[in-house]
């Protein structure tokens, strides 16, 4: 069952800016499902949507099968929400804090049991929040997310001003959730929390979707890569490739889809002329590189088509010649 729902989704501002421009996906029930993108690419404006604070200015979302916004009242005790900034109060100290969450929901956990769940029972509960470190204060605002026994977690950036112990931490909090059988939409820009965190994911970027899908689904659609260095003697134009290739120096790289095709060729061409392929090197797209292709270099695709900056084609084939020059 889809517990989270956004079809055709569209938010513009009072100021004409249109931050989010026809999103969809769908989470499924159980599932971590992570909305991934550079600052400003339109995450936030479309997970306070799902949480009902904003009407979209389009499209259609849904929460556990309700209008998170006409019908608040419904969807609000059943989710979660870590806001990017949360807002707590500086002069109250962590228990008072969770306390007072606890005094707003219907069913809640045992305060001390869930300050101790996210590390900061003890002597650390009485401390005053304007204290807390970054990754402190993170964790108490998602205690507060979790107090109500929450069916859906939205997490909007939840290692914000954390460092990497800290960022370990939150995870580890998301994957108990997520184990509890919790619903979990985060927002990040961290390409590691994706991966490390989400059943599936949508790239996001200027407003819209550029690639969703699981890890592998999103890297299997990129193209892998292919590196070596010229041999001595030959020259760049009569490399054999039908496909488009990127010289720099002596270094060769050739983007495809169809890896083992582009291979076959470069090894077959390789041996008939009898050369050593120095740093050969052919490898699938890493999600890293889909997302930086994505949302960095994809921008040229938006502009020109032209896939990938610096790219030089040369076409051909054995028909060529020898390829060595002379
Ligand atoms: N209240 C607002 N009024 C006008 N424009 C806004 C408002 N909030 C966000 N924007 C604009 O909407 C676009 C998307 O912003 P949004 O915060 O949703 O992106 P984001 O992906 O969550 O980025 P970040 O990681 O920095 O939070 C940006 O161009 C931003 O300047």
């Amino acid at each position: 069952m889809d517990v989270i729902e956004a079809v055709d989704v569209r938010r513009r501002y009072g100021t004409g800016c249109e931050a989010v421009r026809g999103v969809s996906f769908a989470v499924r029930e159980g599932e971590v499902y992570a909305l991934l993108g550079a600052h400003g690419a339109g995450k936030t404006s479309t997970v306070e949507l799902l949480e009902g604070l904003a009407r979209p200015s389009g499209g259609r979302v849904r929460v556990l099968g309700l209008d998170p916004r006409a019908e608040r009242a419904r969807v609000r005790p059943r989710t979660g929400v870590l806001l990017q900034d949360g807002g707590l109060a500086a002069e109250l100290t962590v228990a008072e804090t969770l306390r007072m969450g606890a005094g707003c929901v219907s069913r809640p956990r045992a305060t001390d049991e869930l300050l101790e769940r996210v590390g900061l029972a003890g002597p650390r509960a009485d401390v005053r929040v304007k204290l807390l470190s970054g990754a402190e204060r993170r964790r108490l605002e998602l205690a507060l997310a979790l107090v109500g026994r929450p069916e859906v977690l939205f997490l909007d950036e939840p290692t914000a001003g954390t460092d990497a112990e800290g960022r370990r931490e939150i995870w580890r909090l998301v994957r108990e959730s997520r184990a509890a059988g919790t619903t979990v939409l985060l927002t990040t820009h961290h390409l590691a929390e994706a991966e490390e965190l989400a059943d599936r994911l949508a790239i996001m970027r200027g407003g819209r979707i550029a690639a969703a899908g699981t890890p592998e689904e999103v890297t299997a659609a990129r193209p892998s890569r292919i590196r070596f260095t010229l041999p001595d003697g030959v020259a760049p134009a009569h490399l054999p490739l039908s496909v488009p290739a990127a010289v720099d120096g002596r270094r060769v790289e050739i983007r495809t889809e169809r890896m083992q095709e582009a291979l076959t060729e470069i090894l077959l061409w390789a041996r008939a002329l009898d050369v050593t392929l120095d740093g050969l090197d052919a490898r699938a797209a890493s999600l890293e590189e889909a997302f930086l292709d994505l949302v960095y270099a994809g921008a040229a695709d938006d502009r020109d088509g032209e896939g990938w900056p610096g790219r030089t084609g040369y076409g051909g084939g054995y028909g060529n010649g020898p390829g060595v020059s002379a």
